[in-house]
């Protein structure tokens, strides 16, 4: 079983509007809400791809409510630890040229305690798992190295983990030494405190941190696939050129593709075109964390994996 923590969920809203014009009254063509923060689109994804999943993390009040009962309707196995704050709201503007403009809520505090009842959680949900995967933002009252003492709380256990963050909690992240990260171009810049101006730099900076240990080093370049750096090589997975409709949540169809890659065992090349065809796959449908198997199946024998 794959274990997915989202420590700041949200309901996460696409607009679609034809131009978005500052300072105007807009009125919506078409709404959609779909459980979201990073850690949910990747449960979703999981679930999607036939494996096993339990999200948890926290949950608040109406929107935590609604959270959950979206999921339900789903069928994405949840056990969140309830908090007294109100889950936020994420906005995806999508307009008609393609444009996506995020609007991100930062999430009402959480309490000391709430964060001690969700380790207690935590500890026991992550016995029965394999991999655990922990992603995005956290709200405030939630310290920095958060990530880091669940690593080493999973790492203890036997258990692989992929950590998708940002920042600090990136930076602090990365000391406990995850199996996998996927860092962007701009994390790879933040976390090295470097400029990477072109793909050799990028995998420089990516063996950097490999060599932090962490087994698996995942650069994901958007149109330009994605690069995997290991201490014995490294591999480039390019997509075939396709027209995207919507690309929130490729980055956490990659991660999810990659947790089910390491819950099947996949060679880590099997395991890089999956991540590629899946994630390609999630930039054709208009929700946020979901692709059409037809399209991931069709794109996965298009994809091309390089060993560098
Ligand atoms: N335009 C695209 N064409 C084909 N595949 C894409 C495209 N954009 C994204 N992908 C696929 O999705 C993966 C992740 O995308 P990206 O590099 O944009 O991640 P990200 O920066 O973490 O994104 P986000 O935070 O929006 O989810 C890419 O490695 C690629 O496989
Ligand atoms: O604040 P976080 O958790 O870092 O990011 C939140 C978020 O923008 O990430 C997803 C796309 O990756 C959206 O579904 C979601 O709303």
């Amino acid at each position: 079983m794959i274990v997915t923590v989202t420590l700041n969920a949200a309901v996460d809203k696409a607009y679609v509007i034809e131009e978005l014009k500052k300072g105007e009254v807009m009125r919506v063509i078409r709404c959609t809400n779909t459980p979201g923060g990073k850690g949910l689109n990747v449960a979703r994804v999981i679930k999607s791809c036939g494996e096993e999943v339990l999200a948890t993390g926290f949950l608040g009040g109406h929107t935590g409510a609604y959270v959950k009962d979206m999921l339900d309707e789903q069928q994405v196995p949840n056990d969140f630890f309830y908090t007294s704050g109100e889950t936020r709201a994420c906005i995806n503007i999508l307009e008609s040229d393609g444009t996506s403009t995020e609007l991100l809520e930062p999430g009402e505090p959480v309490s000391q305690e709430a964060v001690d009842g969700f380790i207690r959680k935590y500890e026991q949900i992550i016995a029965s798992s394999n991999v655990v995967t922990m992603s995005g933002s956290v709200s405030a009252g939630v310290d920095t190295d958060i990530y880091a003492r669940l690593i080493e709380m999973a790492k203890a256990k036997g258990k692989k983990v992929i950590m998708d963050t940002s920042g600090v909690l990136l930076k602090n992240g990365v000391q406990a030494g995850p199996t996998m990260i996927k860092p962007n171009r701009d994390e790879i810049e933040a976390l090295l405190g470097i400029k990477v101006q072109n793909r050799l730099e990028v995998i420089e900076g990516a063996k950097k941190l490999q060599s932090m240990g962490i087994d698996f080093v995942v650069v994901s370049l958007g149109a330009e696939g994605a690069l995997v750096v290991t201490k014995d090589a490294v591999y480039h997975g390019q997509p075939p050129k396709i027209k995207t409709v919507n690309t929130v949540g490729s980055g956490d169809s990659m991660v999810a593709a990659f947790a089910v890659g390491l819950e099947r065992g996949y060679e880590v090349e099997e395991m890089l075109r999956y991540a590629v065809a899946v994630s390609a796959a999630n930039t054709l449908t208009m929700a946020t964390g979901s692709f059409r198997t037809e399209d991931m199946e069709r794109i996965y024998k298009d994809v091309v994996v390089t060993r560098l």
